[in-house]
């Protein structure tokens, strides 16, 4: 029996009429951005009459004072909060960016009088007229990018010669489809088409999602985290800052736009003891990577790029940290016999388990194998760095520093694109959107992650499993853990009596990851990031609740409108889900939502069927796939566009086998052929290091 409404007591049947009967015949369709797109093409621009003549309006309109009245206004208030702080550059962006919103905030008010009522599917045309003076967004900075003409910008700028800023951090997503909000604006949406408020994210988490533990036999627990790995380095959210530019704090009482909580519905069976999650919104971002004014964005602190972000970190400042400065070398933990250990964070958070002394990285140490996969690639540099100071002594300490960075990040896409894409899109995909092999770099297209990827379609929550085990090098089990005991929690890692941290990764190629269907573990959906502290407001999370909740935070539109834009048809009524969803997950949804234009897309992506061959949902595969082609051939130094490796480099890196580098970075005697395949008895067995193993040919680096 699926749990009953725990929310909303109001729940009808649906009739596949609703719609009509909440809808006037002649109001324009809010959600659909396929639909605006078309109507822009023929109507007219026509603002409010009090637009012009008005004796509100701002005329003659000069964005420069409004911008710096409005800085003066933000920085004064954060002056008298936190006189004894200085005011870094972090704060002042967060400034402007506030003020950009607020002038845009305040310039429609005075132009179009009253925001209630306005046709505000014009406001984002209308406000993109306007640039964001020059003084006020870096992103017009000219940058002299003679440097970085044949190496990666640690920012990720320069990748695009024509238009520096195009991929780096910091700026912000990008969608597919444009934001719909609340008030055209920045709120998040919270009406059903219907014009009823929708149910809070917790009750759809609850009354959709399920927890039958289903284990997909083909891919292994390596697998799902290697995808959560990928994610992270294409995508981090920054949140929201306050305005000395510390993380905001959010409580349940607090309601402004820079939280996104989530209620928790009466007689919520796991969590009654709490009134709501509390969760930072989004930092806001310019509208465009030009500075232009508009509707709120999100701003993406990693760059867009496959560049291994989650391994040297997106600025300067980060990685200097990081970096031994000698030999090209990043720093490690000794941790002599076994291989080196990532090095110890000088500040920030402690682990949940730590005193103070051991600092968690809250996304690095997200769970043990993720931290495991990251120490991969890790050491998999300072391998590079010696073996290219072997074959030139003479390189100084930047240049076997960047050669080594170069093919560490040039196998990770060998590894993204040629083995993780195939599997998790299946063959018929992967052959449609890269169909022969990497097209050329196109310096015209931005390299955007969407922020429907970053929040639907690539959150491949369902898949992530609930108990984790560990094994010997042998790969006999030894035991198996909770999320919760490997989650932000440091003292696993440093128990070598049970393998210590690679234990985990040794665990996670035997172990089976979750399927893609509506079934998430209770670790995350009931008991993520749960703690015993009486007196903490928020007591844990429910990880599908949040991603739901960002999806209306970020004005994702909904489910039925993506369906469409990968070509399906769209749905009138629930049952014309039935090319993507089965019958059950048809009956699920149309008991939480009133119309098929309701439906969250992260809810409506996680109720499909898997694409044929492929692992993932369709309409999640398409978004996917198309995701990762963008990010190809915008990227200027991707593996095999022009003049990255020489030929000779690239057939080397091609040979590299994924077991062999499972070889090189993991404390194991043994390993099968294809990780992210569970072993079998023929096929895919696991055969020990030494045999058919061959480590990275460097010759072509001499
Ligand atoms: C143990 C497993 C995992 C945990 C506990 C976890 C937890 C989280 C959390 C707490 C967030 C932020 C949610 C929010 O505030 O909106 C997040 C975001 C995300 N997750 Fe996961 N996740 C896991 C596995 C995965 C996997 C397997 C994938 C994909 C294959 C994935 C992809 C993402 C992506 C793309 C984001 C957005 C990142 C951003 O833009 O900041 N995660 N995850
Ligand atoms: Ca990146």
């Amino acid at each position: 029996m699926r749990p009953q409404s725990y929310y909303r007591d109001d729940s009808y049947d649906d009739d596949d009429d609703d719609r009509d009967k909440y809808q006037r015949a002649d109001e324009p369709d809010r959600y659909l951005a396929d639909d605006y797109d078309n109507r822009k093409k023929t109507t007219k621009k026509t603002f409010p009459d009090c637009l012009f003549g008005s004796s509100k309006a701002v005329k003659p309109f000069n964005m420069q004072n409004m911008f710096e009245t409005e800085i003066r206004r933000l920085s004064k208030t954060i002056n008298t909060e936190n006189s004894d702080d200085e005011i870094n550059d972090a704060t002042r962006q967060s400034i402007i960016a506030k003020a950009a919103v607020h002038v845009s905030s305040s310039l429609l008010s005075s132009l179009f009088c009253d925001l209630n009522g306005t046709d505000t599917e014009n406001l984002d045309e209308f406000l993109r007229q306007f640039q964001v003076p020059e003084k006020f967004c870096s992103l017009h900075s000219k940058i002299d990018c003679d440097a970085y003409k044949d190496r990666r910008h640690i920012s990720g700028i320069c990748n695009n010669l024509k238009n520096p800023h195009y991929g780096s951090a910091g700026t912000p997503f990008t969608r597919i489809k444009k934001a719909v909000y609340d008030d055209g604006l920045g709120k998040r949406r919270s009406k059903s088409v219907t014009g009823r408020p929708l149910p809070s994210a917790r009750d759809c988490s609850l009354r959709l999602f399920q927890n039958k533990q289903q284990f997909s036999r083909s891919y292994t627990n390596y697998f799902v985290i290697f995808g959560q790995f990928i994610g992270h380095d294409m995508s981090l959210a920054a949140p929201a800052k306050d305005g000395s530019g510390k993380p905001i704090a959010c409580g349940c009482n607090r309601n402004d736009d820079m939280c996104s909580n989530v209620k928790i519905p009466p007689n919520d069976p796991w969590m009654s003891d709490q009134k709501c999650m509390a969760i930072p919104a989004t930092a806001e971002a310019f509208p465009d990577q030009i500075c232009s004014l508009g509707i709120r964005e999100q701003k993406n602190d990693n760059t867009h790029f496959i560049d291994l972000s989650v391994v040297y970190g997106s600025s300067q400042e980060t990685i200097d940290n990081f970096r031994e400065h000698t030999d090209g070398l990043l720093i490690v933990t000794d941790v002599t016999p076994y291989k080196d250990y990532l090095p110890q964070q000088q500040s920030g958070q402690s682990c949940v388990d730590a005193d103070d002394r051991v600092k968690c990285d809250g996304r690095v140490m997200e769970n043990l194998v993720l931290t495991g996969i990251v120490t991969q690639w890790w050491r998999f540099h300072n391998m590079l760095a010696r073996k290219l100071k072997e074959l030139h002594s003479d390189w100084s300490d930047d240049e076997l520093f960047e050669g080594a960075k170069k093919i560490n990040v040039g196998y990770f896409q060998k590894v993204v694109f040629d083995e993780y894409l195939p599997m998790l899109l299946g063959q018929e995909l992967t052959d449609q959107f890269f169909p022969d092999g990497p097209t050329k770099y196109d310096p015209e297209k931005i390299p955007g992650v969407w922020t429907e990827f970053s929040t639907a379609a690539f959150r491949c929550h369902s898949l992530v499993r609930e108990w984790y085990s560990r094994a010997t090098p042998y790969h006999k089990l030894i035991d198996q853990k909770l999320l919760w005991d490997i989650s932000l929690r440091a003292a696993p890692a440093w128990d070598f009596n049970f393998g210590g941290l690679d234990a985990y990764l040794r665990g996670s190629v035997n172990d089976f990851g979750y399927a893609w269907d509506w079934n998430f573990a209770d670790q995350i959906r009931h008991h993520l990031f749960e703690t015993n502290d009486k007196k903490a407001e928020t007591k844990r999370y429910d990880l599908p609740a949040m991603n739901i909740n960002r999806c209306r935070a970020h004005g994702i539109s909904s489910y039925n409108v993506y369906r469409e834009w990968c070509g399906y048809k769209r749905a009138k009524k629930f049952s014309d889900f039935s090319d993507t969803i089965n019958t059950e997950g048809i009956q699920n949804l149309r008991e939480v939502y009133d119309d098929p234009d309701d439906v969250d897309l992260f809810a409506g992506l996680n109720m499909e069927d898997s694409v044929p061959g492929g692992l993932i949902g369709k309409t999640s595969a398409c978004i996917v796939a198309r995701q990762f082609a963008l990010i190809q051939v915008s990227d200027r130094f991707y593996y095999e566009h022009e003049g990255v490796f020489t030929p000779a480099q690239l057939q080397a890196l091609k040979d590299f086998t994924h077991r062999s580098f499972m070889c090189d970075t993991v404390e194991t005697y043994s390993m099968q052929t294809d990780p992210y395949k569970p072993r079998t008895p023929e096929g895919n067995e696991q055969i020990p290091c030494t045999e058919n193993y061959a480590t990275l040919n460097m010759e072509p680096w001499r």
